[in-house]
């Protein structure tokens, strides 16, 4: 298994320190989040492919930068909605592609019920955003898709993961490298991360 990047710089430790506390209410809990998704995002688009062009500045001709393919990124509906609302600011030229997947709660197994995809995901950088990789499902699902319409490049973002998500996404997709602030110790009973941070939708969005 290709070991996931733990991003431990202080500050993303501090974002994940509060929406984990149950003393953060919703507000909060966004605006941390949305923190975090920055740096897991600086951190996830370090490798980046980018190619010379030539600009003019008022002094003179130089040599810059720019993106050599264009970037999607693919909350997972809906929790992964609280990182896209951060990332896309960073990349405003980004294409956002949507994928509803929805657990059962039940059975903890995932349940997709939207998918609409941009027909430039073959040359493009593909991120996959959901904050929480617990038993893997929703993941592997959402990638399964994005495959099948053709994307190569993709990267996972996730807050919070725990061993069995990442083995059982490692499995179906080992070519796909994950960017997490944190491996959690397992899941319970429920199928939630321990420690975690609860129902990363619930509390995003207040409901
Ligand atoms: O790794 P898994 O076991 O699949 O669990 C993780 C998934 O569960 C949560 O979504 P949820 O089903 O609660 O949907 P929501 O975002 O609409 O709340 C979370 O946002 C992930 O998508
Ligand atoms: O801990 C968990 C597991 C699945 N979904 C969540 O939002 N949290
Ligand atoms: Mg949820």
């Amino acid at each position: 298994m290709i070991p996931p990047v733990i991003v431990t710089h202080p500050l993303a430790q501090i974002h994940l320190t509060t929406i984990r506390s149950t003393d953060t209410p919703c507000g909060q809990f966004r605006w941390h989040l949305h923190r975090l998704a920055e740096i897991l995002f600086m951190e996830a688009t370090r490798g980046l492919g980018t190619e010379t062009v030539r600009i003019q500045t008022p002094l003179t001709e130089t040599e810059g930068v720019a993106l050599a393919r264009p970037i999607v990124l693919v909350p997972i509906l809906r929790a992964g909605l609280g990182l896209q609302e951060a990332i896309l600011p960073l990349v405003p030229e980004a294409t956002v592609a949507h994928v509803g997947i929805a657990r059962d709660e039940e059975t903890a197994l995932p349940v997709p019920y939207y998918a609409k995809l941009p027909a430039i995901l073959p040359e493009a950088d593909v991120f996959l955003l959901d904050p929480m990789l617990a038993t893997g499902g929703s993941a592997c699902s959402a990638v399964t898709q994005l495959k099948a319409a053709g994307a190569t490049r993709i990267t996972l973002i996730c807050v919070v993961s725990c061993p069995p998500g990442l083995q059982a996404f490692a499995d179906q997709h080992p070519d796909v490298p994950v960017v997490t602030a944190a491996v959690d110790e397992g899941l319970n009973e429920r199928c939630y991360i321990v420690p975690g941070l609860g129902d990363a939708g619930d509390r995003c969005f207040g409901t």
